[in-house]
Formats: structure tokens, sequence, C-alpha cells
């Protein structure tokens, strides 16, 4: 009987041990890990990995893990971006559109003639250009004596196109060089303007533009007043996966910034840099001088390709008083007329030329980032007449 109750005893003991020992377990198991940052958590980690404990359960830490690549943006194609676009230069169809109510009337009278004057000039498209335009309309209406409006919108796409010039040279001067030291250069494109234009926007689709042609590009952000504009544009960069030259500084030598861009830009063999800068000077001087000390600097490097002058195409007449000082202290080889999806005075693009006798490269349709196509004069003048 004694023998009896000694193995009972003994089972139930077994019984507590086991449950006691299978219930510590669990316990410890369902332990999560503290959340930590990451460097403690790592510390932790390391600290807890015990051999032969449940605590080898504890995850890898998240950074321990290859960090994902970040996804980059492929611009869309510039070929057929003003065809895309078109749209957004409904406003200055209206200039299109009244021109040609105007001159479908048949016998046109002084009163007529008077109205079509006024409607050039609202589009802005300059005094000069718009008595030429009118005595070339003139004449071609008498000649063709007809009111049919297939044959006066003929004449009309003619005129206007004349007056938007096909023939002058768009094209960006992108392409790398050689120096005479016989060593491969970068081009670079160096964009001025006053602020508010669009200009860091423009610089950030004008990568884009460049990325979407398969182009090495590398950026300056040498618009050194706003330290935010350089930091917009690390973003635009960022995206593309284009580097951006910057300062910490804010206010730092412009020059320098442009310098170190060209430099960096070289020494990694880019096809292109690009250059923002910040144009809020006080007086024309102060302007003179930090543009050519800008240039200046940066052809130490690699000589000046392209400078883009960037206009905000609803500032009109002032914009283009804005547009000659900055030409009269710079070689502007090329306009980017922005904003032109706000505005019914697309003809600026006209009296632009007109003023400064340099080609309107590229326009701003939007603010999206693939926004900013290559100006085709024919493309523009269709649009505006079909707006
Ligand atoms: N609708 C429209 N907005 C535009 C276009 N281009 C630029 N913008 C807008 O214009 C505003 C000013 O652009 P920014 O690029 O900051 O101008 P900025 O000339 O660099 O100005 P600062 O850096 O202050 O010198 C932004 O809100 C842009 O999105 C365009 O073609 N169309």
């Amino acid at each position: 009987m004694t023998d009896q109750l000694w193995a009972i005893l003994s089972a139930v003991l077994v019984i507590f041990v086991a449950g006691g020992l299978a219930l510590t377990s669990g316990v410890r198991r369902r332990r999560q890990p503290p959340t930590l940052p990451p460097e403690e958590r790592s510390a932790q980690a390391i600290d807890t990995l015990t051999p032969g404990t449940d605590e080898v359960l504890v995850e890898a830490p998240e950074e321990e893990q290859a960090p994902a690549a970040p996804t980059l943006e492929r611009p869309e194609p510039v070929a057929g971006r003003m065809t895309r676009l078109r749209a957004r230069l409904a406003r200055s169809g209206t200039l299109g559109r009244s021109l040609l109510s105007i001159l479908s009337r048949g016998s046109l009278t002084e009163a007529d003639w008077e109205e079509i004057e006024e409607t050039l000039l609202l589009a802005d498209i300059g005094i000069g250009p718009t008595t030429e335009l009118m005595d070339r309309l003139r004449t071609q209406v008498r000649v063709l004596g007809t009111d049919d409006p297939q044959a006066v919108r003929d004449v009309l796409r003619a005129e206007l196109l004349a007056l938007v010039d096909p023939g002058m040279d768009r094209s960006l001067r992108v392409s790398p060089g050689v120096g005479d030291d016989g060593e491969p250069h970068p081009a670079t494109v160096l964009v001025v303007g006053v602020n508010g234009t669009g200009k860091t926007t423009t610089v950030g689709k004008l990568a884009r533009v460049l990325v979407a042609e398969d182009r090495e590009v590398l950026l300056g952000a040498a618009d050194t007043f706003r330290a935010a504009a350089a930091d917009q544009l690390q973003t635009w960069g960022e995206r593309v996966g284009v580097p951006v030259v910057r300062s910490d500084r804010e206010g730092a030598d412009p020059a320098a910034v442009a310098f170190d861009a060209v430099k960096a830009g070289r020494e990694a063999g880019v096809d292109v840099v690009v250059v923002d800068t910040a144009g809020r000077l006080q007086n024309k001087t102060d302007l003179m001088n930090e543009l050519g000390k800008i240039k200046r600097i940066m052809s130490r490097q690699a000589p000046v390709s392209e400078v883009l002058l960037v206009l905000d195409a609803t500032t009109g007449q002032n914009g283009l008083r804005q547009a000659q000082v900055f030409a009269d202290v710079v070689d502007v080889t090329g306009i980017v007329l922005t904003k032109l999806d706000g505005t019914a005075k697309g003809g600026i693009v006209v009296a632009v030329q007109r003023e400064l006798g340099v080609p309107v490269k590229l326009i701003g349709l939007g603010e999206g980032p693939d926004d900013l196509a290559p100006f085709d004069a024919a493309e523009f003048v269709d649009a505006i007449l079909e707006g």
C-alpha cells in the first residue's frame, strides 16, 4: 500500500514539473522583441543571440537586409510632347479664332482691320510684328479676293508661321565636347531669369528631357539665395537618378557651386551639366557681376554651351523688359517660355524672339514633371488656329 502511495505521489510530481516547464517555455516563445531605435535593436539582437536558448528566434533587424533600390521614374518621350500638350494652348487659341472670324467676314472695313490690330496687340505680339502682319494680310486678302474660310485660314497660317520663324535653330546644345587640352568635357547649360518665372522647375524638367534622351546629366544648384531651391532641385534629381551638386551654406558663392558642378560632371564623364541660378539682384550692375562671374568661372572647366533665359509668358511686356536686361548681361542662346498654359498671350513668342533675336527653344505647358516641350513653330501656329 505504501509502495502504491509513493508511486502515485511520484507520478503526480512528474506531471506537475513537466507542465510547469512546458508553460515557462511557452511564455518565452511568445515574448516579442522590444521596439527600439535601429542601432539599439541591432545591439540587442547580438546580445540576445545566446546559443541553445529560445531567444535565438529574435528576428534579424530590418536594416541588416539589403535596402531596396529606389524606383526611378522614366520620363515621357520628348518627341510628340507638343502634340500631347496642344490642348493646353487653348487660351492662345483665342487669338487664332478671333483673327479667322474677322478675316472671314468678306470685304473688310477699316473697323475690321482695327479689330484685327487690337486682337494682335492684346495677344502680346508687339507693335512691330503687328504692323508687319497687318500689311501682309491686307495685301494677301486683296490678292485672294475671296472670303472662303479655308483660303483665308491658309493665308493666315502662312503669315503667322513666317512671323514665328520656322527657320530658327531651336536645337539644344547639349552634346559633350573636347577641350583645347584634348580632354573631353560635358556640355554646360546655364539657366538664368527672374525669380518666380519657373527657373528651378524648368531645370528639373529639363533634366528629365535629357534623361528621356538617354543623356547622363548632373545638376548644379547655384541658386544659393534660397535654400529651398537646392532641396527642390535635389528632389527633381532623385526622381530620375540625376546627381545634384549644392552647397549646404545658404548664401554661398554661386560661382563656386557652378564651378564644382561642372568639375564633378567632368570627372564623372556626364554628357550635360545644367546650372540653376538665383537672378535676385538689386540692380543691373550686381546682376552683371554675378552672372558674368558664374559664366567665367564655369568656363574654366568647360565652355558654356547654352544660356537659357526663363521667361514667364503671363507677365507680358514686363517680362520682355526683364528679358532685355538679362540679354544685355549674358549672351542668351535660347528662351524658355513658361506658363504658356495659363495665358491668352501666346504672341509673346513672336515678340521675345524679335526683341532679342534669340529663338524660343522650350515651352512650359503645365506643372507636371513632363510638361516641358521643345518648341515647334508649325505645331504652335496650328494649335492657335485650331484652338
Ligand atoms: N502652370 C504652370 N506653372 C509653372 C510652369 N513652370 C513653372 N510653373 C510654376 O511656377 C512656380 C514657380 O516656379 P519655380 O521653379 O519655383 O520658380 P523660380 O524661378 O525657380 O523661383 P526662385 O527659385 O524663387 O528664383 C511653381 O509653382 C511652378 O510649378 C508652367 O509651365 N506652367
